[in-house]
């Protein structure tokens, strides 16, 4: 694997990053998780996380999900439905898993969890399987 996440500046998940997210991962079964709790900074509506941020938060566990298992894979499409509002200030798992993979096309599913288990966002996203040299 020419990339390593020690070398990384991966918004998501590099420690190093200042600005980025640093994101930690579980890999439980089938299933990647994250935790997320939102700040003022994460915010679009007050109160309320920013869309853009849970997409990027859904991207990223289901490229986790990839990267654990050596497939090398980038994004080339994602669908997000935002079903419920996601409160700052309150954390919330992020999931994503393997739906199907046909050739070097990759289709993973991702979703956000609020603490009480209600489903506030769901997300289908396509990725291309690339050569292990991004
Ligand atoms: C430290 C590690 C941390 C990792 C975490 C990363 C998390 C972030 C994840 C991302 O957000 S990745 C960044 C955003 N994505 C990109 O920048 C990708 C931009 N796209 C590309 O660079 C190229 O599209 C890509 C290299 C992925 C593929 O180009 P190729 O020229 O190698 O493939 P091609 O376009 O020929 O498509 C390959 C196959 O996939 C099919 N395909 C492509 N796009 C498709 C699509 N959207 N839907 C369905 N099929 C699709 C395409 O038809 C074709 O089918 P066949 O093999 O049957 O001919």
């Amino acid at each position: 694997m020419s990339v390593e996440l020690r070398d990384s500046m991966c918004f998501g998940c590099s420690p190093q990053n200042p600005i980025g997210l640093k994101l930690k991962f579980i890999h439980d079964g089938d299933i990647c998780r994250s935790y997320f709790t939102g700040s003022r900074e994460h915010e679009g509506w007050p109160g309320i996380m920013h869309g853009g941020l849970l997409t990027t938060l859904l991207d990223e566990v289901m490229a986790q999900w990839l990267y654990e298992r050596d497939i090398m894979a980038m994004t080339v499409e994602i669908n997000v439905k935002f079903s419920k509002p996601v409160p700052i200030g309150q954390q919330f798992a992020v999931e994503g898993k393997q739906e199907s993979k046909k050739g070097r096309l990759i289709v993973l599913e991702g979703q956000v969890l609020l603490s009480d288990g209600t489903v506030a966002t769901k997300a289908t996203a396509k990725f291309i399987q690339v050569k292990n040299s991004i």
